[in-house]
C-alpha cells in the first residue's frame, strides 16, 4: 500500500436533497407497472415520455427498461442524485489514474487495457505504450500456440491448454470462452479451466490429455493464492509423472500470468513464458489483460482485439453520453431505485443464450466483490443498503425452476433479461430454436411486469365453466401480482465486440453505484480475512 489518499471524501448519499426527494416519491407509492405501461401506450408525446427515456442504445447494445417501475419524476430525481454524487467527476478521477482504490492506495485503470491507440489517453502515452507492448507479447504467444509454432518438450504441437486460476483469474476468461464458443469450437487448441483445488476437478480435465501436448497457464495476480498454487503444484507433478521430469522439459508446458513476476520467477517460471499486468487492474476487472490469454488462444488475436474494441466502445459511450442517455448510468440508477427505495435485496440475471450461462457467475463476482461493502469512503458505517445479492442463471432453465417465486412468491426480485437478436448456430432449425427462446424471454418479461389481476383471473375461470363459488375459491391462487421491475438487454449477436461492450457495461454500472453509495468498489478486505485465517490455521491450531 503506497498511501492513504481518498480522492473524494465520499459519505452517505442520504445527505443530498435528491435522496430525500426519492424517499418522498417512494413513500407516495407508485402506479402498478400495468398502469405505467398503459399510460406509455396512450402518451401524447411518446418520443419524450417515460417509454422513450427508458430505451437506450450504446456500443451496439440495446437496453429496454420500460418494465422498470419508475415515473418521469423518479427518473428526474435519480439523475439529480447522480449529479449530486458527482458520478462524472469520479469517472474522470478514475481515468486520470488517481488512487480511487483509496484503502489500498491504488489507481484503477482497467479501461486503459482496452483503449488501443486512443489519442491523448488521460492515463498518459507512456502507460498506453507499456500496455500495448504486453498485449503484443501475449497475443503473439496465443498465435504461436494456435499455429503450432509453440512446441512441447518432445517437439509435438500443443492441443490442449489448461487454465489454473480462481476468482478474477478464472471467471472472466472462462465466461468469455464459453460465450464465444462459435469461434472457440473451431480453435486448433482446446482450452480448459480448473479453479477448484478439489483433486477431482483437476483429474477430470487431465484424464484424457496427453502431457506432451498440454500447456498449463497458471493465472494469479498475486501468485500467492493457495488454491491456484495447489493446482499448479499438482499439474507439475502430473507432467513429471508423464515423463517430463526436469525443469527444462517442463518449461514449454508452463506459462505464468501475474502482476507479481518475481514470485513466478521464484517458483521456476521462465520470464519469456511469463506475461504481466499491473496492480491497478483488479482481479475481477482483469479479463482485458494477459488474464485474457486463454480467450486469445480460443478465439485468436484479431477477435481478442475486437473484444477489447467492444469494451472501449462502451467506455466512449460512458464517458461522452449525457447523463439522461447514458446506459451504464441508467442501469445503475434503476438498480439504486430498486435496492434503496423499493427495498429489493436481490437482483436476478437471466441470460437466455446458453452460451452466456457463465455470465451470471462472472457478474456475481464483479458486482458482489465490488459493492458488497458496509463502510462509506469517509469511514462511516453505511447509512444505506449497498450491493444487492446477484443471482440467477439461464432464463429458460430458471422458468422451470425458480421463476415461480418471482411470479407469486413474497420477494420482489428485479431482473435483467439478456437476449441476442441474431442467431448464428449452423443447425437447420436454428431459426425455430431462436424463435422459441425469444418468445419465452419476452413472455416472462411481460408477465413479471403486468401480472394478472383479480378481474382477469376471475373472467378466465368463469370462461372455463366453473361455478361462482369455485371461481371465488380459486382466483387468489391463480393471481400473479406482477409489478416486478425488469429490463432486457439486447446484443445484436454473440460477437467478441458485443461481449466486450456487455462486460464493460456491467463494470461501469458497478462503478456508478459505488460512486453514488460512496463506497470503494475496488478493495475486498472481507475475502482477504479468510485467506489470512487459512494461512494461520495451516501453521497452528485454529484461532478461537
Ligand atoms: O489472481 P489471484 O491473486 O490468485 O486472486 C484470485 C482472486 O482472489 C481474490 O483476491 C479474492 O477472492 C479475488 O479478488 C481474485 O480475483
Amino acid at each position: 500500500m503506497t498511501s492513504f489518499n481518498p480522492p473524494l471524501p465520499a459519505a452517505a448519499p442520504t445527505r443530498h436533497p435528491s435522496w430525500q426527494r426519492l424517499q418522498a416519491l417512494a413513500a407516495q407509492g407508485q402506479l402498478h407497472l400495468r398502469e405505467l405501461l398503459r399510460a406509455d401506450a396512450s402518451s401524447p408525446s411518446p418520443n419524450t415520455g417515460r417509454s422513450q427515456r427508458l430505451q437506450l442504445q450504446a456500443a451496439g447494445l440495446r437496453l429496454d427498461a420500460r418494465h422498470q417501475a419508475v415515473t418521469p419524476e423518479v427518473l428526474d430525481a435519480l439523475l439529480e442524485l447522480a449529479a449530486d454524487c458527482q458520478v462524472g467527476t469520479q469517472a474522470q478521477a478514475l481515468c486520470r489514474g488517481e488512487p480511487v482504490n483509496s484503502t489500498e492506495g491504488r489507481a484503477v485503470l482497467h479501461p486503459a487495457l482496452r483503449a488501443g491507440a486512443m489519442p491523448n489517453p488521460p492515463w498518459g502515452a507512456e502507460l498506453a505504450q507499456r500496455i500495448e507492448s504486453e498485449l503484443g507479447r501475449f497475443l503473439a504467444a496465443a498465435e504461436r500456440l494456435r499455429s503450432g509454432h509453440w512446441l512441447g518438450h518432445s517437439g509435438q504441437r500443443i492441443t490442449d491448454v489448461v487454465n489454473l486460476g480462481i476468482g478474477g483469474s478464472d471467471l472472466g476468461p472462462r465466461m468469455a470462452v464459453a460465450a464465444l464458443e462459435s469461434l472457440a469450437c473451431n480453435a486448433p487448441v482446446r482450452v480448459h479451466f480448473v479453479s477448484n483445488p478439489d483433486a477431482w476437478a483437476l483429474h477430470r480435465v487431465l484424464r484424457p490429455l496427453d502431457a506432451a501436448r498440454t500447456v498449463f497457464i497458471v493465472q494469479s495476480k498475486t501468485f500467492t493464492t493457495q488454491e491456484t498454487l495447489t493446482l499448479a503444484a499438482s499439474a507439475r507433478r502430473w507432467l513429471h509423472g508423464h515423463g517430463l521430469q526436469t525443469p527444462a522439459q517442463q518449461a514449454p508446458h508452463l506459462i505464468a500470468v501475474t502482476a507479481a513476476p518475481a514470485m513466478a520467477a521464484q517458483q521456476g517460471y521462465r520470464s519469456d513464458h511469463t506475461f504481466g499486468f499491473w496492480d491497478w487492474v483488479g482481479g475481477r476487472y482483469s479479463v482485458w489483460s494477459a488474464i485474457g490469454l486463454p480467450l486469445a488462444i480460443a478465439i485468436g488475436a484479431q477477435a481478442f482485439r475486437e473484444f477489447l474494441r467492444g469494451g472501449h466502445a462502451m467506455d466512449q459511450h460512458f464517458w461522452t453520453a449525457d447523463a439522461a442517455h447514458n446506459m451504464p448510468l441508467l442501469m445503475a440508477l434503476l438498480g439504486i431505485w430498486n435496492r434503496n427505495f423499493l427495498h429489493c435485496p436481490t437482483h436476478l440475471l437471466a441470460p437466455y443464450p446458453s452460451r452466456l450461462d457463465a455470465f451470471t457467475r462472472f457478474v456475481q463476482q464483479l458486482d458482489m466483490e465490488s459493492n458488497g461493502k458496509s463502510t462509506h469512503l469517509n469511514g462511516d458505517a453505511a447509512q444505506v443498503s449497498t450491493g444487492p445479492i446477484v443471482w440467477g442463471g439461464l432464463g429458460i432453465d430458471g422458468q422451470h425452476a425458480y421463476f415461480q417465486l418471482l411470479h407469486q412468491g413474497c420477494h420482489r426480485v428485479p431482473v435483467d433479461f439478456i437476449g441476442v437478436e441474431q442467431e448464428d448456430t449452423p443447425l437447420p432449425l436454428a431459426a425455430e430454436h431462436h424463435r422459441v427462446v425469444l418468445l419465452n424471454l419476452r413472455a416472462q418479461a411481460l408477465a413479471l411486469a403486468v401480472g394478472r389481476d383479480r378481474a382477469d383471473t376471475e373472467a378466465e375461470l368463469r370462461a372455463s365453466g366453473l361455478s361462482e363459488p369455485q371461481v371465488q375459491a380459486l382466483w387468489p391462487h391463480r393471481r400473479f401480482a406482477g409489478n416486478v421491475p425488469n429490463s432486457t438487454l439486447w446484443l445484436p449477436a454473440l460477437t467478441p465486440h458485443a461481449l466486450g461492450a456487455l462486460v464493460a457495461l456491467y463494470e461501469h454500472k458497478v462503478f456508478c453505484q459505488a460512486a453514488i453509495w460512496g463506497i470503494n468498489a475496488y478493495d475486498q478486505w472481507g475475502v482477504e480475512l479468510g485467506k489470512t485465517l487459512a494461512k494461520a490455521m495451516e501453521q497452528g491450531p485454529a484461532p478461537a
